[in-house]
This record gives C-alpha cells, sequence and structure tokens, in this order.
C-alpha cells in the first residue's frame, strides 16, 4: 500500500475531433455525439494531504471564486459524499485557457477526483466516480474514464476507442467562449442525423464552429489562417483551433510561424489520458 501525503498530477487537455449535435433535450442539455482525445499537455495540481478536513485551493485561481472552481466542488463533493473526516491543499499551474474547449475546468476537476480517492484511500471505482463528476460538468466522466472515446448523450455515455497518435498545434485566440452562451443560442444547428455504421466513413464537423465563426470574427480569422498548413477545426464550443499531423516537427513549425496576438501550444495525443498514467505511476508501481 503506497501512504504518498503529497504528489502533483497533470490535468491534460482535450479535443473534440468532432462534435455533432442531434437534439435539444427538455432539460435543455444538448444529445450530441462528439470524439475525445487526449493531448499530453495541461494544468498541474499539487496535493498535499491535511487531517483536519480543511480544503483549500492556491495558485492561479485568483480569476475563479473558490465556491465555482470546479477544484474546490470536486473535492467538497467526494468529502460529503464519502463523509470522509481528511482535507486537502490543492495547489493549480494553470496552462490550459479558460473557456477555451480544450477542457481545463472539467480535467481539473477530474483529476482531483482522482487524486483525491487514493490520498484518502476511498477505493471508489472510475464507474462511481465518473457518476460524482457528471455532477459537476458532462465533460467529466471522459476525463475519469480516461480512453479516447465516442461520446453519446450529454456526452457521458462513452465507447472506447483507439486512435492513431498524432501531433497538433492548438491555437488560442484569446477569446473566451462560454459554452451555455453557444448552447442557448437560436440559430445553433442541432439537428445533424446521429451516425449509422462505422464512424470513420462520414463527414465529421463541429456543428459549433459555424455559430462560434459568427459570433466571434477572430476564431474565424484563426481557422483561415491555419488552413495554410493543414485542414483546421475547432474543438468543442470553441474558442481554440487546432490543426493535425504526423510529426511534431510540422505542428512545430505552425507554432513558430503563429502571429504574436495568439497563443498556441503543440502536444500529442494520447488514448490514455496522461493523469491515468501518471496515477498508476505513483501509487502502483
Ligand atoms: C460540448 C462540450 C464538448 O466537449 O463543450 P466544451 O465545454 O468542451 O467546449 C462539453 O461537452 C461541454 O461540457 P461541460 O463544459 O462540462 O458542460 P456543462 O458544464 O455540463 O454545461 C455547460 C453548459 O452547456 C450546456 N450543455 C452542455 C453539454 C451538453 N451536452 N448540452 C448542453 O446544452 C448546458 O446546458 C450548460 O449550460
Ligand atoms: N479550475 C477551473 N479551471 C478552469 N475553469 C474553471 C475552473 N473552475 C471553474 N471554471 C469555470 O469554468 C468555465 C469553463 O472552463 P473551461 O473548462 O476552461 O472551458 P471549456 O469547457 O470551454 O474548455 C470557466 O470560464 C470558469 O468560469
Amino acid at each position: 500500500m503506497n501512504n504518498k501525503t503529497s504528489f502533483s498530477l497533470i490535468a491534460p487537455a482535450k479535443l473534440n475531433l468532432f462534435l455533432h449535435i442531434n437534439a435539444r433535450r427538455e432539460d435543455g442539455y444538448h444529445e450530441l455525439e462528439t470524439l475525445f482525445t487526449f493531448l499530453n499537455f495541461g494544468d498541474e495540481l499539487h496535493f498535499e494531504l491535511t487531517t483536519d478536513g480543511s480544503i483549500s485551493v492556491d495558485g492561479d485561481t485568483k480569476d475563479i471564486p473558490l465556491n465555482d472552481n470546479l477544484i474546490y466542488k470536486a473535492a467538497l463533493l467526494l468529502q460529503t459524499h464519502c463523509k470522509s473526516s481528511l482535507g486537502v491543499k490543492i495547489n493549480l499551474i494553470k496552462r490550459l485557457p479558460m473557456g477555451g474547449g480544450v477542457g481545463g475546468g472539467s480535467s481539473d476537476a477530474a483529476s482531483t477526483l482522482l487524486a483525491l480517492n487514493k490520498l484518502w484511500k476511498l477505493a471508489l471505482n472510475l464507474e462511481t466516480l465518473a457518476q460524482l463528476g457528471l455532477k459537476l460538468g458532462a465533460d467529466v466522466p471522459v476525463f475519469i474514464q480516461g480512453q479516447s472515446a465516442i461520446a453519446h448523450g450529454i456526452g457521458e455515455k462513452l465507447h472506447h476507442v483507439t486512435l492513431e497518435q498524432k501531433w497538433y498545434c492548438v491555437v488560442h485566440p484569446n477569446q473566451h467562449v462560454s459554452t451555455a452562451k453557444i448552447f442557448t443560442h437560436p440559430d445553433l444547428k442541432r439537428d445533424t442525423p446521429k451516425i449509422i455504421g462505422d464512424w470513420k466513413h462520414h463527414t465529421l464537423t463541429n456543428d459549433c464552429e459555424p455559430l462560434v465563426k459568427k459570433l466571434c470574427p477572430e476564431v474565424e480569422k484563426t481557422l483561415q489562417w491555419l488552413l495554410k498548413y493543414a485542414p483546421s477545426k475547432m474543438t468543442g464550443t470553441g474558442s481554440c483551433c487546432f490543426v493535425e499531423f504526423a510529426s511534431q516537427v510540422q505542428a512545430q513549425d505552425v507554432l513558430e510561424n503563429l502571429p504574436h496576438t495568439w497563443q498556441g501550444f503543440v502536444a500529442s495525443s494520447a488514448n490514455v489520458s496522461p493523469a491515468q498514467t501518471e496515477l498508476t505511476a505513483i501509487f502502483d508501481q
């Protein structure tokens, strides 16, 4: 049994390689089909056990009130669910743009649940953690399950897939896009038919892209600029856009030529979430 009382864990980014919206449900949530892959790049969280039950979050969290911070919400949810008397000091190094469609907040929440399950020796299985995570956001379960997947339902029904490893240059056009704003907009395309048969034989798009391009000309500019290098796509509800390559050198070349007004990063994809890989290395080896 590993008795670690402090350790660091990545909260990786995700990309939606396609995102189809099939319908709007009565409760306002949308039925969708989306392909998730993980990236070897993300936020970094440091956890330190406290025995007095206190939960604190420090570091790059100044813009987010504590009670709204998904890291704090995840820790509190787990502590309450398990009636644990233990606490934790969490420090965040933020690398993922907020409201960028790379899932930073959801990934922070998922890595917190995964880490505290170990730190507090709760021994909950991934299914239970994913169910808890869903209370925090539709994207949290995929980060808990930690395998590239096609998601159905509101994003919580996962069908694991194995993808070829690729390199991505991800560009943030310095715009914050609110997921809620896109999903409540009357012009959002919500009627893409469900995929029948093998998804690889279908035209795969991001249904949020036309609306976000209209609302946010900088996103349109970014997608156009990236087209010089490869077919460009937006992830999630934006605002980050990406291009895919077989090699790191090609992705790095795009990053080096990026206009100074935008930020970006290069990362390879991973079929298993780097959070799961790190957690196994810390606790099971
Ligand atoms: C659509 C995706 C694709 O990955 O967008 P990004 O947020 O990553 O850009 C996600 O599933 C988002 O997941 P997440 O960001 O966890 O969503 P939530 O916090 O649960 O919901 C944010 C807002 O989006 C709406 N929402 C979310 C998911 C969904 N299937 N249908 C929705 O209508 C909700 O009504 C809510 O107002
Ligand atoms: N730890 C966190 N990191 C990022 N965003 C957070 C966090 N906690 C709460 N949020 C809120 O969640 C919103 C969406 O965040 P994020 O997951 O980064 O975007 P997206 O879902 O577009 O990838 C942010 O605008 C912020 O208000």
